[in-house]
C-alpha cells in the first residue's frame, strides 16, 4: 500500500508564494473545469509529460541505482513516477495538489512497486525533505529558483537532480562569462553546483502544452561547496550583476553603494569590537575608506576596465577576497 502523509508545512497554511493569487480559492475552481475531477490548474503549473520517449529519457539520465531514494517533487498524476518506482528502492514524492496526492496513490496501490512509494502531501518550498540520493522533478516554473536553492542548500548532499525547466530558466544556469544569459542566476548556481543541458522538450509533450518550451537539466551539488559566506557573495553579486555590462568600477562607483558598503564597515566593526572586547586592550584596526578601497581593487590588473559579465566563478571569489582583505564586506 502506497503511503500518504501530510506534512507539517503543507498547504494546511495556504498555497505556496508564488501562487498567492490562488489562495482563495480551491484548484479545481482555479483550471477551466470541463467537469473532470482531474482537470490541470493552470495556478499549480500543471502541464503533465505525455510522452513516454521523454520520460524514459529523464529516467535513464536520471541514473538511478537500485540501493538509490528519489526525491520526486511534483509527482501530478504519476506518469513519471511509476518508471522511478521500477529502479529505485524507495521514491518521496511530495505533491500540493491534494487531488493528484489521490492519484498517484491509486495508481500505484497494488502494484509490485506500489510498496515503495510515500506522497508527502505539501508545498516543496516549504516542506522540509525526506533523505534521497537523487532528484526528479518537472515543477511549476514558479517555484524553479527556490526549489534550486533549496535543493544546493540542502544537507546531506544528494548525487544529483535531474530537473525540468522551462527553457530559458534552465539556459540561464549553465551560461558562461560573456553569454546573453549569463546573469545572478547563472553564477550563485555554478558556485555551489556543476550543471549540464540533457535536452529539450518541445510544448507538444505536455497535456496541456504550456506557452514555452523546456528544457531537463542534471544538476550536480559541489561536494565540498567553495569556502564562502554565500550570504556575502550573493550580496556582491546581486550589486554587480544589477548592471552586468558595465565594467566592475562603474557599477560600485556610486552614492547608494558606498552607503551600503559604510554601513557593512561599520555593523562589522561593531560585531568585531563586541567580539574581542575592547578592555582586553586588542589593537583598533585603522578606518576604512570605502571609496579609496573600491578604487584600489578595480584598479587591479586583472580587474582594471573588466566588465561584470566577463568574469567567472574563480574570478569573482578573487574579487571578495580582495575586497574582504581590505575591509569591506557586503553583508
Ligand atoms: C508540471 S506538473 C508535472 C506533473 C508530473 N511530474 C508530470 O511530469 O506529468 C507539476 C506538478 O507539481 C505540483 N506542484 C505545484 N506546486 C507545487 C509545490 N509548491 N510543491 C509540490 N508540488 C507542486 C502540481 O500540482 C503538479 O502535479
Amino acid at each position: 500500500m502506497p503511503k500518504s502523509k501530510k506534512s507539517k508545512g503543507s498547504s494546511a497554511g495556504g498555497p505556496v508564494n508564488a501562487f498567492a493569487s490562488a489562495s482563495s480559492t480551491t484548484s479545481t475552481s482555479t483550471s477551466k473545469s470541463t467537469g473532470n475531477l482531474l482537470d490541470p490548474v493552470k495556478a499549480y503549473g500543471q502541464n503533465f509529460l505525455k510522452n513516454p520517449a521523454i520520460i524514459d529519457a529523464i529516467v535513464q539520465k536520471s541514473r538511478i541505482k537500485p540501493q538509490d531514494t528519489v526525491l520526486e517533487i511534483g509527482p501530478g498524476t504519476g506518469n513519471l513516477t511509476v518508471k522511478l518506482l521500477e529502479r529505485c528502492q524507495k521514491l518521496n514524492a511530495i505533491e500540493y495538489d491534494p487531488r493528484m496526492v489521490r492519484e498517484v496513490s491509486k495508481r500505484v496501490e497494488g502494484t509490485t512497486d506500489g510498496h515503495k512509494l510515500t506522497v508527502i502531501h505539501g508545498d516543496a518550498l516549504k516542506t522540509s525533505f525526506p533523505f534521497f540520493n537523487v532528484c526528479v522533478a518537472n515543477v511549476p516554473y514558479q517555484i524553479s529558483s527556490g526549489l534550486v536553492f533549496k535543493l544546493l542548500g540542502h544537507r546531506p548532499f544528494f548525487r544529483c537532480a535531474v530537473m525540468m525547466f522551462q527553457e530559458e530558466f534552465a539556459l540561464r544556469l549553465s551560461a558562461r562569462p560573456g553569454e546573453n544569459l549569463y546573469c545572478r542566476l547563472s553564477v550563485n548556481t555554478q558556485l555551489l553546483a556543476r550543471v549540464d543541458q540533457l535536452m529539450k522538450v518541445g510544448r507538444n509533450n505536455f497535456r496541456p502544452p504550456p506557452k514555452v518550451e523546456s528544457r531537463v537539466v542534471r544538476i550536480e551539488p559541489r561536494n565540498p561547496p567553495p569556502p564562502v559566506n554565500f550570504t556575502e557573495w550573493d550580496g556582491m553579486v546581486r550589486l554587480l550583476f544589477n548592471r552586468k555590462n558595465k565594467t566592475i568600477f562603474s557599477v560600485l562607483n556610486n552614492k547608494s553603494t558606498y552607503k551600503v558598503l559604510e554601513e557593512n564597515v561599520k555593523t562589522k566593526k561593531a560585531f568585531e569590537e563586541r567580539e574581542m572586547g575592547e578592555e582586553k586592550g586588542e589593537e583598533r584596526k585603522g578606518e576604512v575608506d570605502v571609496k579609496q578601497v573600491v578604487r584600489e581593487v578595480c584598479e587591479l590588473e586583472f580587474y582594471k576596465d573588466k566588465r561584470v559579465t566577463r568574469l567567472d566563478i574563480d574570478d569573482l571569489l578573487k574579487l571578495l577576497s580582495e575586497f574582504n582583505k581590505r575591509g569591506i564586506h557586503f553583508c
